[in-house]
């Protein structure tokens, strides 16, 4: 069998099945909304596992799925050295989004990493800690942040509402997706002009490390002229 994880709820679930009704693979939940059973029609040796967005990286790092559908933010930030492995076979032109970093409208001077590099060196010297960054994306805006060399702040973990975060005084600025960019409007908050620090989109990937023995290889080799992707990436 190959196992392919696709997130279990929302609009990257529905958009992934059609994506593969597209291509001529019917997924479905097997059951009803609450039932994270999945089954496939029109794929030999298929088989369907519902997971949560957030998890499907750790199962493809790990081999328990062999193809697995997420955002490229989940992948590029859950696992060190991502490439080495997943192979990402194709974006799927849905779920774009961008991981930015944001600062409060009300701060004037600040537009730029640049700005932002010097507004947390004054912020520490006027405060006595370092600026604080709101985000659930640690590696990719550490690395972001060290590639365009600003030192002196801080990571502080949210996991959701991450907007509100500088409101109640929690952060000074965030790293979060958007996607319309309402959310940072209503929460007073502005993109650094050069803070794009990802853009995201719904991709599949294959594991490098799951066992591609046991018909596992031959069953993507025969979806792959359907799915438009090149096995010979893994
Ligand atoms: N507003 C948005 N527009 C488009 N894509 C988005 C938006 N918000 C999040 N996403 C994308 O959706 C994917 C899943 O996001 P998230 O990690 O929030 O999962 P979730 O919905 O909380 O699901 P789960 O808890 O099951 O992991 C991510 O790749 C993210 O980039
Ligand atoms: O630019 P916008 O169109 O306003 O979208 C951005 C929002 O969408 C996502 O949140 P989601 O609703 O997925 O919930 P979360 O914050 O709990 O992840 C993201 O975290 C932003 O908060």
């Amino acid at each position: 069998m190959l196992k392919l994880g696709v997130p279990s709820k929302g609009r990257l679930m529905e958009q992934t099945f059609d994506w593969f009704g597209a291509r001529g693979v019917t997924l479905r939940r097997a059951g009803s909304d609450r039932d994270y059973a999945g089954s496939v029609d029109d794929a030999d040796g298929l088989e369907l596992v519902l997971l949560s967005a957030g998890e499907i990286p750790r199962e493809l790092a790990t081999g328990r799925i062999h193809l697995g559908v997420t955002g490229s933010d989940l992948v590029h930030d859950r696992l060190a050295d991502w490439d080495r492995q997943v192979a990402e076979l194709t974006p799927m032109g849905f779920g774009q989004a961008d991981l930015v970093l944001a600062v409060p409208a009300c701060w004037p001077d600040v537009d730029t990493l640049d700005d932002l590099d010097a507004a947390a060196a004054a912020f520490r010297r006027a405060h006595g800690f370092r600026l604080r960054v709101a985000t659930k994306y640690h590696r990719l805006v550490r690395e972001f942040l060290r590639a365009n060399g600003v030192a002196d702040y801080q990571l502080v973990d949210s996991q959701g509402a991450t907007e509100g975060t500088v409101k109640n005084l929690t952060a000074e600025a965030i790293a979060d997706i958007t996607s319309t960019g309402e959310t940072l409007r209503a929460n007073h908050l502005k993109t650094l002009a050069d803070g794009l620090v990802h853009q995201s989109q719904a991709t599949l990937y294959a594991s490098r490390r799951a066992d591609w023995g046991n018909g596992a290889a031959d069953i993507l080799a025969d979806l792959a002229p359907r799915l438009d992707v090149d096995p010979a990436a893994l």
